[in-house]
């Protein structure tokens, strides 16, 4: 139970989603199945899946799935016992047919994700998300680029289209705890649903800022296991649990298993360890989605640049979810640059 809260603290892994775009978008149903079977076993509370932009994802703006994330959500409902299936959709991306779809093969939860100043889009999807009867979150992504006002009311917003609980996403793992604070403190006050915190470990602060969301009263808690979420990762989830337990808060899921998973099914899927290299820190500093990551690097890469200082200037220009494309223009107009300077 949260102490600010007389509603229990609920966790969602993200594996199976945020740690989507770590894979490229390359999970299969031999992955997904043991994964979803042990988080299960272990008691965690939901397990999101989908490609990692969400339902309708696999495009080639955000990269190809291997497999129908269809395929992959029937493959872990079938894996559960009693943990629920959830789906991120982001309007304009996945559609209210790709939800239906997704609530048929028995998803239980959706979270309706916006930039944190679009929550106006999100109105159609969630009102027919509660009319298929699925528990209906909203994720304000990108928390960090509005001022604490405007994400009460975009965060009031989704209230009144029907979401039951509203997140605090910070997408870039850009905030800092005390941020953290003031944002759910606000969304609290001002709210009369749950209020839920996404964090990413670019700037090696994921735990403190969940700690930091759950004291202001969050009960709806993002995390992946091993760290297995776009750039850092996420608040890993198995480390959260034992700070969890060592600040008297039981949520009922097996420390120990946790971390068996970790260790034994997830490190495995793993392209390269989940550390806060130059490039996740980068996000974090310059306040960039987490999924720019691997986009820059292989633009990088093509064009001879530092994906460093493509990010800095993604940070620069305020660029958000959907302009994946701004990252090859930013690589190409670098390169054209650097091609002039030598020449001249
Ligand atoms: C592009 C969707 C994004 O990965 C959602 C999310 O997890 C976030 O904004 O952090
Ligand atoms: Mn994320």
């Amino acid at each position: 139970m949260n102490r600010k809260s007389d509603k229990p603290i609920k966790i969602t892994e993200v594996c199976l989603r945020d740690g989507s775009h770590v894979v490229a978008h390359q999970y299969t149903e031999e992955q997904v199945r043991p994964v979803a079977r042990a988080l299960d076993d272990a008691g965690m509370h939901y397990i999101e899946v989908s490609h990692g932009d969400g339902l309708g994802g696999s495009t080639l703006q955000y990269g190809r799935s291997l497999v129908d994330e269809l395929k992959l959500i029937e493959a872990a409902v079938e894996e559960c016992r009693q943990a629920t299936v959830a789906v991120l959709l982001l309007p304009g991306i996945g559609t209210v047919h790709q939800l239906k779809q997704a609530r048929e093969l028995g998803a239980g939860l959706v979270r309706v994700a916006t930039h944190v100043t679009e929550a106006d889009v999100s109105a159609q999807h969630i009102h027919a998300a509660r009319e298929m009867g699925m528990e209906t979150l909203g994720f304000l992504m990108m928390a960090h680029m509005a001022p604490v006002e405007k994400l009460v009311e975009q965060a009031k917003l989704m209230e009144s289209y029907g979401a039951q609980a509203v997140y605090v996403t910070d997408s870039a793992g850009a905030l800092l705890p005390d941020q953290v604070r003031e944002r759910i403190r606000a969304l609290r006050q001002a709210l009369d649903i749950e209020v839920g915190f996404h964090g990413h470990n670019n700037l090696s602060v994921a735990v403190a800022n969940t700690v930091a969301a759950i004291e202001e009263g969050a009960t709806r808690i993002d995390g992946s296991v091993r760290c297995l979420g776009a750039g850092a990762g996420n608040t890993q989830t198995e480390v959260l649990l034992a700070v969890l337990e060592r600040m008297g808060l039981q949520v009922g899921i097996d420390l120990y298993k946790m971390m068996d998973i970790a260790e034994d099914i997830v490190a495995p899927l793993i392209p390269n360890p989940q550390e806060i290299n130059k490039g996740s820190l980068v996000l974090g500093y310059a306040g960039v989605y987490s999924s720019f990551l691997l986009h820059a690097e292989r633009a990088g890469k093509r064009f001879g640049i530092d994906p460093r200082d493509i990010l800095m200037e993604l940070g620069k220009r305020k660029a958000v979810g959907g302009q994946e494309d701004l990252i090859l223009d930013v690589a190409a107009e670098f390169a054209k640059a650097q091609k002039r300077e030598v020449k001249g």
